[in-house]
């Protein structure tokens, strides 16, 4: 039997644009009359922020980082996502696993073994599926240069322990992400976010009314963003 619910993840390199559009999907959403509930990662339960805190601040070796992660995952999936799931909301998550095997992983070094043990671990008795891992339905992958992130990021706000890696780090981390998505071509959808915001929301669009979640856009509608972001900065 199909799991109730729906749940999407956001994930990319910081400063892809994710946080941007991820308030205009809960919008479109909810004007389709579905409860849609906004979270995050490392976060979203009190005491995953407090564990978001210390993984974004205090020093530690990559091993420690995956377990705070997973053990913040296992707190918020437990409280928040498997709750949703189970009365049908919408789940939008900025980042999810992925963000573990591509910054821990592809960045940091950890096992991939290990990271898959975890996940496997940490992700399953969830929302009414017994012995089931539970997965994201689609991750909106927000794919771009590690140049073009830094340029955007340069001057918005002050960089936490990963922002403040060199761009080396970066394409570790975008290679980590295209091997995550390329082993789970259905769930993944490539965002090119190098582009405009209007344009990368329309891909967003696309890849909800092509899976039947939003209505088709009306033929020939113009590329407009969604109604409360600003207009392009960059
Ligand atoms: N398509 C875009 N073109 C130019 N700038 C963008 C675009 N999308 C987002 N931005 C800007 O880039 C910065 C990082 O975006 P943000 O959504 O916070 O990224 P993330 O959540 O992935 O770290 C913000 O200043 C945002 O306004
Ligand atoms: C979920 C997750 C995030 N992270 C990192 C990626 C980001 O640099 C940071 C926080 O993510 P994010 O919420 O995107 O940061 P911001 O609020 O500044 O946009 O945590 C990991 O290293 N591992 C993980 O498992």
């Amino acid at each position: 039997m199909a799991r109730p619910g729906l749940f999407i993840s956001f994930e990319g390199i910081d400063g892809a644009g994710k946080s941007s559009h991820l308030e205009a999907l809960a919008q479109a959403l909810r004007a389709q009359g579905r409860e849609v509930v906004c979270t995050r990662e490392p976060g979203g339960t009190p005491l995953a922020e407090k564990l978001r805190a210390l993984l974004l601040a205090a020093p530690m070796d990559a091993l420690t980082e995956a377990l705070l992660a997973f053990a913040a995952r296992r707190d918020h999936l437990v409280q928040v996502i498997g709750p949703a799931l189970a009365r049908d909301a919408v789940v939008l998550c900025d980042r999810f696993t992925d963000a573990t095997f591509a910054y821990q992983g592809a960045g940091r070094g950890v096992d991939f073994e290990m990271l898959s043990q975890l996940e496997l671990m940490v992700q399953t008795d969830i929302a009414q599926m017994p012995g089931l891992m539970l997965e994201p339905d689609l991750t909106l992958w927000f794919d771009l240069p590690p140049e073009t992130a830094a340029q955007r990021l340069a001057g918005v706000r002050l960089p936490d322990r990963f922002e403040s890696q060199p761009v080396e780090f970066f394409r570790r981390v975008a290679q980590g992400y295209a091997a995550r998505a390329a082993a789970a071509p259905q769930r993944f959808v490539r965002l090119d976010a190098a582009q405009e915001r209007a344009q990368v929301w329309q891909q967003i669009c696309a890849a909800l009314s092509e899976r039947g979640w939003l209505p088709a856009p009306a033929a020939g509608s113009p590329a407009t963003g969604p109604a409360h972001m600003p207009a392009n900065a960059a």
